[in-house]
């Protein structure tokens, strides 16, 4: 039984970087990982997806070259290998410098395999079996995969599978319209493959509000991709030219199917039971305010806790246990002012509540919004599909929320999310003096144009 001052299961985007604090306080830690060093985000979540966003952007935008007076004589062709190459190197660098980093820490022992509980604090890889006063899970999740009838008999792709493949399929169907399936929705298709979009809800993204979900849609649609919403009973089959999915009463033929329905957490081969810790129903671990479980010196980090399925939330999660443990501070998820960005071209950039929740929140509620076509930025840019939004509290004054569906908006939205954290009246805005030309100088004529929700 080998000892430590602490143990952490899963290197993705907490675990590390908690190992580095532990090192640096001269403390011993453990680090397990069973697959790759980085996790979701590095190997098969956002580096690899965005370096593709980033090409299939490339070649939509050769396509325009006539628009901006850019003659290009031939038709675009995608080699496909290449891009692939391109996501690959751009993982490999990011997990390489990772184990790296680990493997320079002094007190921190990397080691290789599946962990699971023996008790409260023993851990258990393969032979090897560890002991901590402290153990920290940031196991993340994987792609559900629900029991579709027809499913077995049909070979189909998950994001990892995605990242992978080195090309184009003829038409891609994927099952679900919200992160994962949108992003390679739109990529596939200006890598020029056709593309169906199935969504069970009524609209895509459901959680955003309607005329953001909508304008999703036309962005999509202007480029070529169906969208079917409403999606019911869906099942598949084998078909000659690949899968046939039967949904509505139709059948839709592709060459390949993306799974696309959401994350479960990797909770199932941990031996939670073992240590007694407690999960919800849908296995995310059960934590309080400060990310500590209900079992005494055992905390979860990242996606496996339910409480953010984003690289920055896993990662805020390690600086909330981090300076509570080492800093003597008292952070807590609480405080988070809840971000995201949803890439597809243009993103879209989101901060705080959609006006649905804001009015669900029974709040008094001023909204503001412009359409990308007003922002001078855009023209410029020829970017103009989209629109930003802003929704503040009449009463207190407080920002709420906002988003902006257009180009830049993944940046720009940061204006509001730092006034947010800084806890600023919507009032401040109105003063501020932002540089021309950006999507972010609008902000003071959206506040400007506020009404009653
Ligand atoms: C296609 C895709 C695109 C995404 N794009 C974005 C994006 O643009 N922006 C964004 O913010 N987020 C994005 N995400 C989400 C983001 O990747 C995750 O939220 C983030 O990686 C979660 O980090 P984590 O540390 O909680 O878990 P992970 O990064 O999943 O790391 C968990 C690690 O634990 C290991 N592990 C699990 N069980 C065990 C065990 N028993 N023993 C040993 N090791 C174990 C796993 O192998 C893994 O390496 C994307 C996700 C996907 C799937
Ligand atoms: N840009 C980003 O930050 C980014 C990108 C990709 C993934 N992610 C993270 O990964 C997580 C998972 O993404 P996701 O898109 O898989 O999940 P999700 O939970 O966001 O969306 C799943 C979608 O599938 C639909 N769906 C569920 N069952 C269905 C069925 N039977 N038929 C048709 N549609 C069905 C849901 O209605 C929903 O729209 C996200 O929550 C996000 O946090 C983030």
């Amino acid at each position: 039984m080998r000892t430590f001052d602490a143990i952490i299961i899963g290197a993705g985007q907490a675990g590390p970087s908690l190992a580095s604090r532990f090192n640096d306080a001269g403390e011993t830690v453990a680090i397990i990982e069973r697959k790759h060093v980085g996790g979701t985000c590095v190997n098969t979540g956002c580096k690899p997806t965005k370096t593709l966003v980033a090409s299939a952007y490339a070649a939509h935008l050769a396509r325009r070259g006539a628009e901006y007076g850019v003659v290009l004589d031939a038709p675009v062709k995608i080699d496909m290998p290449r891009v692939m190459r391109r996501a690959h190197q751009v993982t490999l660098d990011s997990r390489h410098g990772n184990e790296k980093w680990l493997e320079g820490m002094k007190n921190c022992t990397l080691i290789r395999g599946h962990a699971r509980f023996e008790d409260g604090n023993t851990i258990r890889v393969g032979e090897d079996v560890l002991t901590a006063p402290r153990i920290f899970l940031n196991v993340g999740a994987r792609a559900a995969i629900p029991d579709f009838p027809g499913l077995k008999e049909i070979p189909f792709l998950t994001n990892s599978d995605m990242v992978r493949l080195d090309r184009a399929p003829d038409h891609l169907i994927v099952i679900g319209g919200s992160y994962i399936g949108l992003e390679f929705a739109q990529m596939h298709r200006r890598f020029g493959a056709e593309v169906t979009v199935i969504e069970k809800g009524p609209h895509l993204v459901g959680r955003e509000d309607q005329e953001i979900s909508e304008a999703i849609r036309a962005v999509l649609e202007a480029e070529g991709v169906k969208v079917l919403t409403g999606a019911d009973r869906l099942s598949f089959s084998k078909h000659a030219r690949g899968v046939a999915v039967h949904v509505n009463g139709v059948d839709i033929v592709g060459s390949d199917v993306l799974l696309a329905v959401g994350r479960r957490p990797n909770t199932d081969d941990l031996g939670l039971d073992r240590a007694g810790v407690e999960t919800d129903a849908r296995g995310y671990i059960k934590v309080d305010d400060r990310l500590a479980t209900n079992v005494a010196g055992v905390w979860a980090l990242g996606d496996c806790n339910g409480k953010g399925a984003f690289t920055h939330t896993a990662y805020n999660d390690f600086e909330i246990v981090a300076a509570n443990l080492f800093d003597g501070a008292d952070r807590c998820v609480s405080d988070r002012v809840p971000g995201y960005a949803l890439y597809i071209d243009p993103p879209l950039g989101r901060v705080g509540m959609t006006e649905t929740e804001a009015r669900k929140a029974g709040r008094k509620i001023l909204v503001g919004w412009l359409p990308m076509d007003r922002v001078g930025r855009a023209v410029e840019k020829g970017e103009t599909q989209g629109l930003m939004k802003f929704i503040a509290d009449a009463d207190t004054r407080e920002i709420l929320g906002a988003a902006i569906l257009g180009a830049g908006g993944d940046e720009a939205i940061h204006g509001v999310l730092d006034m947010m954290n800084a806890g600023a009246a919507f009032d401040q805005l109105r003063w501020a003096v932002p540089i021309h030309p950006t999507v972010s100088e609008l902000w003071p004529t959206v506040v400007l144009g506020m009404r009653p929700g």
